[in-house]
C-alpha cells in the first residue's frame, strides 16, 4: 500500500515514517509539510532516523495523493479537513490521528467520507481502545453515585486539552451510563463553585516534560474507588496502530470508521 505521511517532520510524522518502513505491505510514497516548513526538501527517511528513502518532503499534497492508496495524518484539525477533501477526490484511505476538534469541524469529515475511507481516532493504540470498552462496561454497571473523573497527562508541547483520548474515554463512560457527554461534562474548575453534580463527568489535564500519554478513568464511590489506567511508553505504539488502520481500510467501502472498527472491539 502506497502511503503518504503528512506532517512528516512532526513527532508523530517521524514515528509514522518509521512504522511504515517496518511494516510488511506498505511503503512511504510521499511526505508532506506545509509551505515554508524548514523540512521541505529533506529526505523523510533521514528525518525519521531510518536512512534515506529517496522521498523528499514536499508541500504538494494534491500530486502526492493522486499517486497513493492512503494518507497517515497526525497534524492539526484545519489541515486534516483539507486533507480529507483531497483524500475524497482521490478516493483513498485517510487515517486521522489529529486531536483538538470542535464538533463543527467534524462535519466536513463526514461529507468527505462519502468518497474516502476515513478512519479517525483520538488514540490508535490497542490498549486505549480496549480501555474504552472496559470503561463503557464499568459505567453501565455502576450507578450515578460513582462520580466519573478522567485524568490525563502529556508532554509540555501538547496544545489541545482535554486530550483526544480523554474525550474518547469520556464518551465511552457517557455511552455506558446512557447520558450525553456534552451536557454532562465539566472541563475546568477554579475558585469557589457549586458542589459536584451527580452524573457529571469531570476532566483534569496535566502537562509537563516528555510524557508520551497517560490516562486514568476514576469511578469514585462512597468508601471505594475504581481506577482504570493506560500508560503509553512509546510513540511508535500510535504509529503502528495507524498503519494497521490504513491496511485495514484498503479493503473497506467509503465511510467513517473508528479504531474500534479496525480492532473488532465492541462499542
Ligand atoms: N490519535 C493518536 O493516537 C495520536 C494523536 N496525536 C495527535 O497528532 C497531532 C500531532 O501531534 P505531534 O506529532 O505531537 O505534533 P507536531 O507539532 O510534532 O507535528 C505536527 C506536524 O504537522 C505539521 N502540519 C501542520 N499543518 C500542516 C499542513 N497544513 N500541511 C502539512 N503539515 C502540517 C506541523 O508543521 P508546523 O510545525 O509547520 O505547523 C508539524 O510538523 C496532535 O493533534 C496530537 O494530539 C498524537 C499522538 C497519538
Ligand atoms: O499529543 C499527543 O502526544 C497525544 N495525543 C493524543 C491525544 O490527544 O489523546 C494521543 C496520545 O495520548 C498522545
Amino acid at each position: 500500500m502506497r502511503l503518504v505521511v503528512v506532517g512528516a517532520g512532526g513527532r508523530m510524522g517521524r514515528a509514522l515514517t518509521r512504522a511504515v518502513t517496518d511494516a510488511a505491505g506498505a511503503d512511504v510514497a510521499a511526505a508532506i509539510e506545509q509551505e515554508g516548513s524548514p523540512f521541505l526538501g529533506q529526505d523523510a527517511g533521514e528525518l525519521a532516523g531510518v536512512g534515506a528513502l529517496n522521498v523528499p518532503v514536499t508541500d504538494d499534497p494534491l500530486s502526492a495523493f493522486a499517486k497513493a492508496d492512503g494518507v497517515l495524518d497526525f497534524t492539526a484539525p484545519k489541515a486534516s479537513i483539507w486533507f480529507a477533501e483531497l483524500a475524497a477526490q482521490a478516493r483513498i484511505v485517510h487515517v486521522i490521528g489529529t486531536t483538538g476538534w470542535t464538533p463543527e469541524e467534524e462535519t466536513p469529515l463526514r461529507a468527505a467520507a462519502r468518497h474516502a475511507r476515513i478512519i479517525k481516532s483520538g488514540n490508535m493504540s490497542l490498549g486505549v481502545n480496549l480501555l474504552a470498552s472496559l470503561v463503557r462496561k464499568a459505567a453501565a454497571a455502576l450507578d450515578a453515585d460513582f462520580d466519573i473523573e478522567v485524568l490525563e497527562m502529556h508532554h509540555k508541547h501538547k496544545v489541545d486539552a482535554p486530550s483526544g483520548t480523554a474525550l474518547l474515554l469520556g464518551e465511552a463512560a457517557a455511552e455506558g451510563r446512557g447520558i450525553d457527554l456534552q451536557t454532562h461534562s465539566v472541563r475546568s474548575r477554579d475558585g469557589i463553585m457549586d458542589p459536584r453534580k451527580t452524573g457529571d463527568i469531570g476532566f483534569a489535564t496535566l502537562r509537563g516534560g516528555s510524557v508520551i500519554g497517560e490516562h486514568s478513568v476514576i469511578f469514585a464511590g462512597e468508601g471505594e474507588r475504581i481506577e482504570l489506567t493506560h500508560r503509553a511508553e512509546d510513540r511508535q505504539l500510535f504509529a503502528r496502530g495507524a498503519v494497521k488502520a490504513a491496511l485495514w481500510g484498503f479493503d473497506q467501502k467509503p465511510g467513517f470508521y473508528s479504531m474500534a472498527d479496525v480492532l473488532g472491539l465492541d462499542t
